[in-house]
């Protein structure tokens, strides 16, 4: 594939040294590396062709994308090329990490509030960009939010990214489960009329509280959990007691992003215009008050993969199969992990219809049954969203057990969500 910068970056693997591993994805790793004729210093994204399920078209798609796209708030990419079974994709080096990262190791229980407002107005302005040119990012996380050395900030990953414009199959593609499940929009889960631009809005929303509380919301709870309770609780927001250090302007911004009627959330362009991102400050601001003092991003990475490479093993033994075993890994808060839907479908054709109505008349069900209206009307007070979130959560005994924290009706509804095929998506009633 041709280099697209003007400096011209070899396009041959011995003309890269590779130094250390300074992050991980779910199909690559990514290396600190020194271009030897440039003299510069960069970071390649390493991808195993045999190991990315024949995904190819979306392996190119990102790299496509990746390369064409010129703001300075996206990751671009220098160049790319293959070597062995290996696509290496050369990328400016950023220095900070990700901000996933960076809370990881620093800040876990999330950043300040003029921090927040600088990274998120950066972000947003990058999501301005992506959608006048007619592209969803649709994996909008902190992980997918790079800092550089001098606290230049990009959004990055375009492994997921769509083309509104795509008809056909890529056009099809919309209307699939794509994303990271805590980020993901309402719409995206219900796989029912396709989505549009607005999913990222949702994500940029989630990724806001995200950066706030150190986690998403939901984040502790395995995929199928965190589905049910995007589709019918209300949505999530600043907490008016526990969040009482965040301003009322930040509170309100997130809940503009968080209506799960796509329509009514804001634009990207819209909600640039917000009060909240009046507190936003310089990049020089965030180096300072956020990069100041951290290791060098290969150390930070190497502790953290150590520190849950340890808690990985000191959980094997509760979490024996395979299937309990990522779903402890999305426990403990691993970005990576995407949705993997036959395994979702799978879990919902468990649910036998007989255990179904025979929980409806249950206290349980019964309380998850405003849960369910809360789809149609949406609930203006988040903190009757959070009491209501509170009593979720007190039904969650078990988490080893992938259907025992399931309210029954729900699962039921899910189920039937899961039955729409390509020839149903006409069907004018959702079955949720
Ligand atoms: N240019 C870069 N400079 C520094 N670190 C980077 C760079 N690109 C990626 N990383 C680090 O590597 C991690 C994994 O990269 P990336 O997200 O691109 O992989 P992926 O397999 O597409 O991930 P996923 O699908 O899990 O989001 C990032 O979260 C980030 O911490």
């Amino acid at each position: 594939m041709e280099h697209q910068s003007e400096k011209k970056f070899p396009l041959t693997a011995k003309d890269y040294k590779l130094y250390e591993e300074v992050g991980e994805g779910v199909s690559a790793t990514v290396y600190r590396a020194l271009c030897i004729p440039l003299n510069e210093i960069v970071a390649i994204k390493v991808l195993d062709l045999e190991k990315c399920n024949n995904d190819l078209d979306g392996i190119r798609r990102e790299v496509q994308t990746m390369i064409l796209i010129d703001h300075p708030n996206l990751l671009r990419a220098h160049c790319s090329f293959t070597t062995g079974h290996n696509l290496w994709v050369v990328m400016p080096y950023m220095a900070g990490g990700s901000c996933l990262h960076i809370m990881k190791s620093a800040y876990p229980d999330g950043f300040e509030e003029p921090v927040i407002a600088t990274l998120l107005r950066e972000v947003l302005k990058a999501l301005v960009y992506l959608h006048s040119q007619g592209h969803i990012h649709r994996d909008v996380k902190a992980g997918n939010i790079l800092i550089d050395s001098k606290g230049a900030v990009k959004l990055a990953d375009f492994g997921v990214a769509a083309c509104m414009y795509d008809t056909g199959d890529r056009q099809r593609s919309r209307n699939t489960f794509v994303g990271t499940p805590c980020w993901m929009a309402p719409e995206v889960m219900q796989q029912i009329h396709g989505y549009d631009f607005k999913a990222d809005i949702w994500s940029f929303g989630i990724t806001a509280l995200e950066l706030a509380h150190g986690h998403a919301p939901f984040s502790k709870y395995p995929p199928m959990k965190v589905l049910l309770m995007t589709l019918q609780n209300a949505p999530p927001g600043l907490d008016f007691e526990r969040d009482k250090r965040f301003s009322k302007s930040f509170r309100e911004m997130i809940a503009a992003c968080l209506v799960k009627d796509p329509k009514k959330r804001p634009t990207s362009e819209k909600l640039l215009k917000h009060l909240f991102f009046k507190h936003a400050h310089s990049n020089e601001y965030l180096a300072r008050t956020i990069l100041d003092g951290l290791a060098p991003l290969g150390e930070r990475f190497r502790l953290l993969k150590a520190k849950e490479a340890d808690m990985l093993s000191q959980n094997k033994a509760l979490y024996e199969d395979k299937e309990q075993l990522s779903q402890q890994e999305y426990i403990r808060g691993i970005s990576g992990w995407n949705f993997n839907l036959e395994d979702l479908k799978n879990q919902a054709a468990l649910i036998q219809d007989d255990l179904v109505s025979n929980s409806e008349d249950s206290s349980e069900s019964r309380k998850h049954k405003d849960g369910q209206e809360n789809l149609c009307f949406e609930s203006a007070s988040h903190s009757k969203a959070a009491s209501h979130l509170e009593g979720e959560l007190n039904v969650v005994h078990n988490l080893e057990d992938p259907l025992a924290a399931f309210p029954m009706k729900p699962l039921r509804a899910l189920k039937g969500c899961f039955d729409v095929s390509e020839n149903d998506k006409a069907a004018d009633s959702p079955s949720l």
